[in-house]
């Protein structure tokens, strides 16, 4: 192919046509861009995504002199989507009432999903640490809902701890002692496994103790069904603080938007929550079988020691997990509750 000598007009086209794409390339969200030029904005540090909404986050500055302090930014095209959680590298602006800048993504620790009207998963929220599973004496739990929860929090990467709320029910004599010894050696099950179990009301400070010391430090979510006191724990451990997630507006020439997108609060006794109404009922979305089993933390050992490679871990003979089950150690009911998930997925 032979070169062909451009004349000054072409160039002057062509150059013109690469100037607006690379100002293009650089620039997708031309305020970004716009901020910078400005020369508004203070040197890079490290944040913390408190909140999103559309295309903006709401980033809390983790040091710097603007530290604790929260700021709207704007984010680079070329940074990975953000979720509440995320920690990231930006640009604060220097007057806190403009906006700031997101420069990159830091690595995620952990990441929680959850399945949107179609199915897809759909990420919620990053590095969150622990998962408090919260069930009460009413409604009671059931074993199957509980092992959902554990499985996708183990799935994925985060800690799960049981919250038994309401126990001043229990303590008072006040649910029957029936469904008291029912919840007593549901509870032995689980710590028997290796999980934390914490007893909590919100009849007492005194009852909320505990809780508060396995908050501190850490990034927290609350999940657990309907009618267990989760809004109630938390409005405690929050004294007025508008919990409504949709209380921060979008535009405000919209009037008031409510956004169902989470946000990140601090404890005032330390630790931080990260709630939306879609991660309360965080549940299990999508999941290969192997992720199910590897769920079921006390089953690990014995996965991969079936006779058959491909073991559905049903009638199959020498099936690891089943002489687990009758060798005692693995519990029949947690095994039933695998079986029952397994043929649900
Ligand atoms: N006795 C007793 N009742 C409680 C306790 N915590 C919450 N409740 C009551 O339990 C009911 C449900 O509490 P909520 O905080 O709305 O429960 P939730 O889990 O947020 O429920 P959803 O909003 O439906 O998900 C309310 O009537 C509370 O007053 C507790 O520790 N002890
Ligand atoms: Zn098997």
């Amino acid at each position: 192919m032979s070169k062909r000598k451009l004349t000054r007009q072409q160039r002057w086209r062509v150059e013109k046509v690469q100037a607006e794409r690379t100002q293009r390339a650089h620039s997708k969200d031309k305020k970004a861009q716009h901020a910078l030029i400005e020369g508004h904005l203070d040197e890079v540090s490290n944040g913390l995504v408190t909140a999103h909404f559309g295309r903006q986050v709401e980033v809390e500055a983790t040091d710097g002199p603007h530290q604790g302090k929260r700021q709207r930014c704007h984010v680079r095209a070329n940074v990975e989507s953000l979720v509440t959680g995320d920690k990231v590298t930006w640009r604060p602006a220097l007057d806190e009432l403009q906006e700031g800048v997101v420069e990159a993504r830091q690595e995620r620790k952990s990441l929680l999903a959850r399945p949107d009207m179609r199915g897809t998963m759909k990420a919620v929220a990053a590095n969150v640490d622990q998962l408090l599973l919260v069930v009460a004496p009413e409604p009671e739990p059931f074993a199957n809902l509980i092992d959902r929860y554990l499985v996708a929090a183990e799935d994925s990467g985060l800690e799960p701890v049981l919250v038994i709320n309401k126990w001043d029910l229990i303590s008072q004599g006040q649910v029957s002692p029936v469904i008291s010894q029912r919840l007593d050696s549901f509870l032995e099950i689980y710590r028997e496994i290796g999980y934390q179990v914490l007893a909590t009301s919100t009849q007492s400070e005194e009852d909320l103790r505990d809780l508060k010391q396995q908050l501190k430090g850490q990034i927290s979510v609350f999940v657990g069904q309907s009618g267990v006191g989760k809004s109630s724990l938390i409005n405690y451990l929050l004294p007025g603080v508008d919990l409504r997630v949709g209380s921060l507006s979008e535009d405000s020439r919209k009037g008031r938007h409510t956004t169902t997108t989470a946000k990140l609060f601090h404890f005032p006794e330390g630790g931080q929550l990260i709630d939306s109404p879609g991660i309360r009922e965080f549940a299990l979305g999508y999941l290969e079988a192997n992720a199910l089993a590897e769920g079921f933390r006390e089953f690990r050992p014995f996965l991969g020691l079936c006779r058959f490679r491909d073991c559905s871990h049903q009638k199959e003979p020498g099936c690891a997990l089943q002489s687990a089950v009758a060798e005692g150690k693995i519990r029949q009911q947690r095994f039933d509750s695998f079986l029952h998930l397994l043929t649900s997925l």
